[in-house]
């Protein structure tokens, strides 16, 4: 018997980094295949899934504050970064039978439709996955407060972060590896213990709407529907 999903309405982030697979920059199509995967068996376990994807793999705008350039320029570019891919993301997803749509916050209406809330809960309410791009459509922002503004705006029961690592740790895992991992946290101790897993921002703004966080590995296969259905490794961050 199919184990009933815990959150049925999902607002899944998904790191632009994860896309590049071992390639050091861009889209590997065979991650982008198996993320699409994934996301179908949540599909057909009866989940309503709106999805973020980052843009590190291609741009980020702090990358040209760095060297002296445009801030403001710089996070166009990023947003237009996930624009490309939100847009390879649906292209996968509809190649294997699930209606997906790139509703995007900067406006590219000869590429994709432009967001609204009312338009993206009917799609969501008719089973399609929608994919979110641009962010928020603002410079100074990222794609996970755009994705816990979508979470917010779309009334979901989770925000679930799939990224690099597969929960919150003390420390960023990635530079000490002896750092402990946590299997459950309020949101207050992630922003008071400075737990760098997202900004603070989005925990913010997930907090003040009391939308749990849960963060896990997608390099993991088969861990999106693991969550759904409770199993699996990951940190749940909730009031
Ligand atoms: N305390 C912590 N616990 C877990 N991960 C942490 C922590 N502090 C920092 N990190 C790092 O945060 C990263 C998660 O951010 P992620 O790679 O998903 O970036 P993103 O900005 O969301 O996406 P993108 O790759 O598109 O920029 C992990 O890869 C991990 O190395
Ligand atoms: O609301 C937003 C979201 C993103 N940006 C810019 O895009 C890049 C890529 O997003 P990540 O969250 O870093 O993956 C980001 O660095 C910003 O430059 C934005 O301006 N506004």
């Amino acid at each position: 018997m199919t184990e009933p999903l815990r959150w049925r309405r999902i607002l899944l982030k998904l790191s632009g980094e994860a896309l590049m697979g071992s390639q050091p920059f861009g889209i590997d199509p065979a991650v982008v295949e198996r993320i699409s995967v994934e996301i179908a068996d949540a599909v057909k376990l009866g989940a309503q899934v709106g999805v973020v994807v980052g843009g590190g793999n291609i741009f980020r705008g702090v990358a040209v504050a760095a060297k002296g350039g445009n801030r403001v320029t710089g996070d166009h570019m990023g947003m237009l970064a996930t624009v490309m891919n939100s847009l390879t993301l649906a292209d996968a997803l509809r190649r294997r039978g699930v209606p997906a749509r790139v509703l995007s916050a900067v406006p590219v209406p000869s590429i994709c439709e432009t967001f609204t809330q009312r338009g993206a809960d009917r799609y969501m309410e008719d089973g399609d996955v929608i994919v979110f791009a641009g962010g928020t459509g603002n410079p100074f922002f990222t794609t996970d407060s755009g994705a816990a503004l979508r979470a917010a705006e779309m009334q979901c029961d989770a925000f679930l972060k799939g990224t690099q690592v597969d929960g919150v740790y003390s420390e960023d895992p990635k530079i000490n590896p002896d750092a402990e991992r946590y299997t459950q946290l309020s949101f207050e101790e992630v922003i008071q213990r400075n737990l760098k897993v997202m900004d603070t921002t989005a925990i913010a703004l997930a907090r003040d709407n009391s939308i749990p966080i849960i963060v896990f590995s997608i390099h993991t296969p088969g861990a999106l529907v693991d969550v759904l259905q409770q199993r699996g490794r990951y940190t749940l961050v909730s009031d």
